[in-house]
């Protein structure tokens, strides 16, 4: 059996761990009530979860002493982070007469974490709520941090609140079921904490990413390395008034991408809009003279050989002009005063928070990226 490993958010008396190791869920019960006695909870997953790992979790939770009040399993897909589902889960957790210290606890990937953690954010002004990230995405970042929210036709999580939870249960044994192309998703922003100030950690992607892919202590490894790096920025900047917009990185336009595709999963998911992200915001530094090209062809060359799209043509179907682009990127949450912010590097591993970018020069570089 591998190990599990701790990495603690340190929020102080809002902390938490989040464990990392094969069998976690089958031991929930005893993890969950150790650290929040009494609770009861309602677990909201998606239709693909389900069907491999719900019922090890409901019997995970029920020998451990913690009673399962309602199940929603919602069909899978970007498209369910949005009004409709978010209903769905409030209406079920209220009829389930869950109160403020009971949990939700979300199973899945980042859409169900984000949408489970926002419905718990706003009912009863705030509940307790427990991520069980199950795809590689969900464990090396959206799981972590307190982000919660659905998207708008408008753009990415327009709508949502900080929330964080009170544990975090990352088995990597659910990680055997999840197809290879959400794997690769979720490797894109395990890539993210080396590009952003891990030059290091990008080295060690670049030899050992067949492990990773193979699992085993080296995706643990991965894994508890992106957990820590994501613990250690929420701690300094858990709103984001600073330092968090590095985790953007790639963001800016990876976002304006999925909105583009009307978050159409068979064209795009957002572990490959983060991967097309990071090219472009390479390419663009360099083309700003802040970076050498040489990094983001070594940038492009480590994401295609994992087997990620690199290129905007890379995306099925046909996108929007560069207009329509900028006009989804004037949406993002990073705007202020009207003013674009961007991540931007001076290299690999040295990301940097770029204010009032012109957006004159943003929209060349999307006509010269369109083709
Ligand atoms: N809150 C944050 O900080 C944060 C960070 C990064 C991403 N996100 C959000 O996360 C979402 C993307 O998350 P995702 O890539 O996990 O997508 P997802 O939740 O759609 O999961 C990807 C697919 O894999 C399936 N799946 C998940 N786990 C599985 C398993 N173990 N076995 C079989 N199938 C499995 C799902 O059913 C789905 O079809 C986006 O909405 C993104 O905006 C949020
Ligand atoms: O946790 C963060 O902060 C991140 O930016 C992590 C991102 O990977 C994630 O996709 C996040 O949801 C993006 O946040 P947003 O504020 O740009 O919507
Ligand atoms: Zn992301």
């Amino acid at each position: 059996m591998s190990k599990t490993v701790t990495v603690e958010v340190g929020l102080g008396d809002r902390a938490y761990d989040i464990l990392i190791g094969s069998g976690l869920i089958a031991r929930a019960g005893e993890t969950i009530s150790a650290r929040l006695p009494g609770t009861r909870v309602a677990i909201v997953t998606d239709e693909n979860v389900a069907a491999s790992h719900l019922e090890a979790l409901k019997s995970g939770l029920e020998s451990g002493g913690v009673a399962v009040a309602a199940t929603i399993a919602l069909p899978a897909g970007e498209k369910t982070k949005g009004f409709a589902f978010l209903q769905e889960v409030v209406d079920a957790v209220l009829g389930a007469r869950l109160e403020r210290r009971d949990a939700v606890v979300a199973l899945g990937g980042g859409v169900i974490g984000d949408l489970a953690g926002f419905a718990a954010g706003i009912v009863r002004r705030g509940m307790d709520f427990v991520q069980i990230p199950t795809s590689l995405l969900a464990q090396v970042d959206s799981s972590v941090g307190g982000k919660t929210g659905i998207n708008s036709a408008r753009g990415k999580n327009l709508i949502g609140v900080f929330h964080q939870p009170k544990l975090v249960l990352a088995d990597s044994g659910v990680l055997d079921t999840l197809p290879i192309r959400e794997f690769r998703a979720g490797y894109a922003e395990l890539a993210k904490y080396g590009l952003i100030d891990r030059p290091d950690f990008f080295a060690w992607l670049e030899k050992n990413w067949r492990e990773v892919f193979e699992g085993g202590d080296a995706r643990i490894e991965a894994i508890a390395e992106a957990c820590r790096a994501k613990a250690d920025v929420v701690a300094r900047d858990e709103f984001e008034t600073g330092d968090r917009a590095l985790l953007n990185l790639g963001h800016t336009f990876g976002h304006a991408l999925e909105a583009a595709t009307a978050y159409d999963g068979a064209r795009l998911v957002h572990g490959e809009g983060v991967a097309i992200g990071m090219v472009l915001a390479h390419r663009f530094s360099a083309r700003l003279n802040l970076a050498s090209p040489d990094d983001a062809v070594r940038v492009e060359a480590h994401l295609k050989a994992v087997g990620l799209p690199t290129r905007i043509a890379d995306i099925p179907g046909e996108m929007p002009g560069a207009d329509k682009l900028l006009d989804y990127i004037t949406q993002d949450k990073k705007v202020s005063r009207g003013a674009l912010t961007f991540i931007l590097t001076r290299g690999i591993g040295q990301s940097f928070i770029a204010k009032d970018v012109p957006s004159s020069e943003v929209l060349a570089f999307l006509r010269d990226s369109l083709g």
